[in-house]
């Protein structure tokens, strides 16, 4: 067997280009979206990800706004970052790019965040709508995820999902998303703590992988014909992306999103989709 490629590049331009008519109709009714950044620290893959956000911004016709703030920035300095995003008008939706330099408490900034602008969907008050089945906007990795499945007819409906990872981008809301009665999945999540990981995975009908270890999904844990979903991002010695799934489990899977071109560009799409969702809303009243 070879799985079928989830492909996030092709998956994310079609949701762009939509996305960019739905930009064209809140122009004409005087509403220009703007997605704010911001970029604490020197981290390079970090500088990529928000410079890609911006591409993708000037692609469909939303406004960037760009903020940095050098690694020695005070928890004060990013606070006070967050809350002229908060007031800045042309600023409808934005995001603090994680992780943060060390000593920052990343949890403070994002309750520093105006829920009404948090176009990653991270904010407390966002999540906890979210647990209560209200309208918030979603986490766009966990989002990006079930879009990829969706668009290629995954079921989800009764499968049973196995979650590897627990951190905060992806893993801690991935079974909210999927739990919800519109995906009606079973979920176990597993991480470090977790007393035999493949035993668990080979139980899966869908895999989505985002521990950052590499390689950790393999060929002899996946039930054949799984979807599997790879999601972490760890680094060789030339800087190339290695993800959590083996490459022997391509001839396993019955769907795999590759790595990277999967679930990646699908968070950057799943952005955008917050904020012209968030700039829709404003504009309705
Ligand atoms: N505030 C946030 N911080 C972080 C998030 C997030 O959703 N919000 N997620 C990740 C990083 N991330 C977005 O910020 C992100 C990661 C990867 C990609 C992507 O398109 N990757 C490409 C490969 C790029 C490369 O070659 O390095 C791919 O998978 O094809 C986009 C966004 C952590 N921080």
């Amino acid at each position: 067997m070879s799985a079928e490629i989830l492909d996030g590049k092709a998956a994310a331009a079609a949701i762009k280009s939509d996305l960019s008519a739905r930009v064209a109709a809140l122009k004409q009714r005087g509403v220009t979206p703007g997605l704010g950044t911001l970029l604490v620290g020197d981290d390079v893959g970090s500088q990529k990800y928000v410079a890609g956000k911006h591409r993708d911004c000037a692609a469909v016709g939303i406004a960037s706004i760009q903020r940095e703030l050098p690694v020695t920035a005070t928890q004060e300095e990013v606070e006070a970052a967050v809350a002229e995003l908060n007031e800045d008008p042309a600023c409808t939706g934005y995001l603090v790019q994680l992780p943060l330099p060390r000593g920052l408490d990343a949890n403070r900034v994002l309750e520093a965040i105006e829920p009404a602008k948090d176009a990653d969907g991270l904010h407390p008050t966002n999540l906890g709508r979210l647990v209560l089945g209200e309208p918030a906007p979603l986490p766009c990795t966990p989002n990006g995820v079930i879009a990829l499945l969706r668009r290629h007819g995954v079921e989800l409906n009764g499968a049973h999902v196995v979650v590897v990872g627990r951190g905060v981008t992806i893993g801690r809301s991935i079974p909210l998303l999927l739990t919800r009665r519109s995906e009606n999945a079973t979920v176990t999540q597993v991480h470090t703590g977790t007393r035999d990981i493949a035993a668990h995975l080979r139980q899966a009908d869908v895999i989505v992988a985002a521990a950052g270890v590499p390689h950790l999904v393999k060929p002899e844990d996946v039930k054949p014909g799984a979807a599997v979903l790879d999601v972490g991002v760890s680094r060789d010695e030339h800087g190339k992306i290695v993800g959590d799934v083996h490459p022997g489990v391509a001839e396993v899977a019955g769907w795999l999103s590759p790595n990277p071109g999967g679930v990646g560009p699908m968070t950057r799409a799943m952005l955008l989709q917050n904020v012209v969702e968030a700039a829709e809303r404003a504009a309705d009243g």
